[in-house]
């Protein structure tokens, strides 16, 4: 191995961890989260919704899988017997994360469609991170302690007096009241092609949008306009499209008025409505439910949610740091609860901390989830919500959050009827 960097994780509370860096040498600050994904490191960091977030990774060995970039080594195959894999497993066209902290570096990428290592490819992108942490005891802490705002310092940083490092972090921006759709936003807009004949238009705002969440409207027939977070209503009316759709992104919900405002216009004009994440944090403040900030928030891949209309169980992919409030007064017997749109209802729970996952209008065609049915590196289960999507657009403005029946393609028996 060639000579080691030196590193320090400084945490807001005080508490540091040393390692050893790697990816670019320097210093990086960000909110220390951690997400329990065994797989997928390149799809969670090019993930815009992680923009200024610092990663821990809980699973033990990251790097494994190398980097597979767009063009890469052996990313398509035209003998029709590799799998046709997308181009690449990026879900933009950057490193969003602000750091990476994992406990140890895969010396050694072996897949056959990676173009270079993780370490390099941070390195090209000048994105900091720390190897050799105690990641374990790191998660339980901030498990316990909560989210909080850290810096990672690599190389001549990492040899400063750490009272000094930690003036810092103490002095970087926090997670609360952040607007950072500004950020990830596109400033051009484009077009994503359906597969096939077109079925549906839809309106795509890209608060943080993921390259494989228009890959699942266009596989459906849909031709999706992505558009910059500032587009009015009217350049949407100009469209002629069948559905709006309110994307991932990173930030305060609570910061993102303009969007909510465009949001209510939608609604008012009942066009049928989809968000993902933040997306159902907007249609949640819509609809004037509150936000709030999670202690540790959501992040992996393997994320228990329970659909209340059917009783079924879904593994998801979660990320987010805030939630929608659960109404707590005035919700009627069938878990309705009555809002400026009409009655709404929550028809997604969490099933480890009983966080709200997704909503549903009952007068008016829309409704969103917290977590991602466009997952990548999956899990699956959750996919039929974008026919769930098709099914209210075939309906039209006639329609509810409730109109469309679409459900799981599976053959499991609901454990049990209740919450349906
Ligand atoms: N992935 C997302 O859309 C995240 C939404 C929001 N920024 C949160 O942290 O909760």
């Amino acid at each position: 191995m060639s000579t080691t960097v030196p590193a320090l994780l400084v945490l807001e509370d005080g508490r540091v961890h040393g390692g050893e860096g790697f990816g670019a040498v320097g210093t990086t600050f960000g909110e220390a989260v951690f997400a329990t994904g065994m797989t997928g490191y390149q799809e969670t960091m090019t993930d815009p919704s992680y923009r200024r977030q610092v990663v821990v990774a809980t699973a033990p060995q990251i790097g494994n899988t190398g980097w597979v970039a767009g063009g890469g080594a052996a990313s398509h195959s035209s003998d029709g017997v590799t799998p046709d894999f997308p181009a690449s497993d990026d879900e933009s066209a950057a490193i969003w994360v602000a750091g990476l902290v994992i406990r140890d570096l895969s010396p050694r990428p072996s897949n056959w469609r990676s173009g270079g290592s993780l370490a390099d490819e941070m390195r090209r992108q000048d994105i900091v991170g720390i190897a050799g942490v105690d990641t374990r005891s790191l998660t339980r802490h901030l498990r316990s302690a909560g989210a909080m705002r850290c810096g990672i310092f690599s190389g001549p940083d990492a040899e400063r007096p750490v009272d000094e490092l930690l003036a810092e972090v103490r002095a970087s921006p926090g997670m609360t009241g952040a607007d950072l759709t500004g950020d990830v936003t596109t400033t051009q807009a484009y077009v994503v092609e359906p597969e096939g004949e077109s079925r549906f238009t839809v309106a795509a705002l890209d608060l943080g949008i993921k390259a494989n969440t228009p890959r699942m409207m266009a596989e459906r027939g849909i031709t999706v306009h992505v558009l910059p977070a500032d587009t009015t209503l009217e350049q949407i009316e100009a469209l002629d499209v069948d559905g709006v759709f309110l994307s991932n992104g990173p930030g305060d919900p609570a910061a993102a008025d303009s969007v909510v405002a465009l949001t209510r216009q939608v609604l008012e004009r009942r066009i049928p409505f989809f968000g993902i994440c933040f997306g159902n944090q907007i249609l949640g403040r819509a609809l004037e439910m509150d936000t709030f900030k999670l202690p540790f928030g959501h992040r992996g891949i393997n994320q228990p949610v329970v659909d209340h209309r059917t009783g079924r169980v879904l593994v998801s992919s979660h990320n987010h740091g805030f939630a929608v409030a659960r109404p707590e007064v005035g919700v009627d017997g069938d878990g309705t609860f009555p809002t400026p749109f009409g009655a709404a209802r929550v028809a997604f729970s969490s099933l480890n901390d009983g966080v709200v996952e997704g909503l549903e209008c009952l007068d008016v065609p829309a409704f969103s989830v917290q977590f991602h049915p466009e997952a990548a590196a999956g899990p699956h289960d959750a996919r039929y919500l974008f026919e769930r999507f098709c099914e209210l657009m075939a309906a039209g403005p006639a329609a509810t959050g409730e109109t469309a029946a679409a459900v799981p393609p599976s053959t499991i028996t609901p454990a049990t009827g209740e919450g349906a």
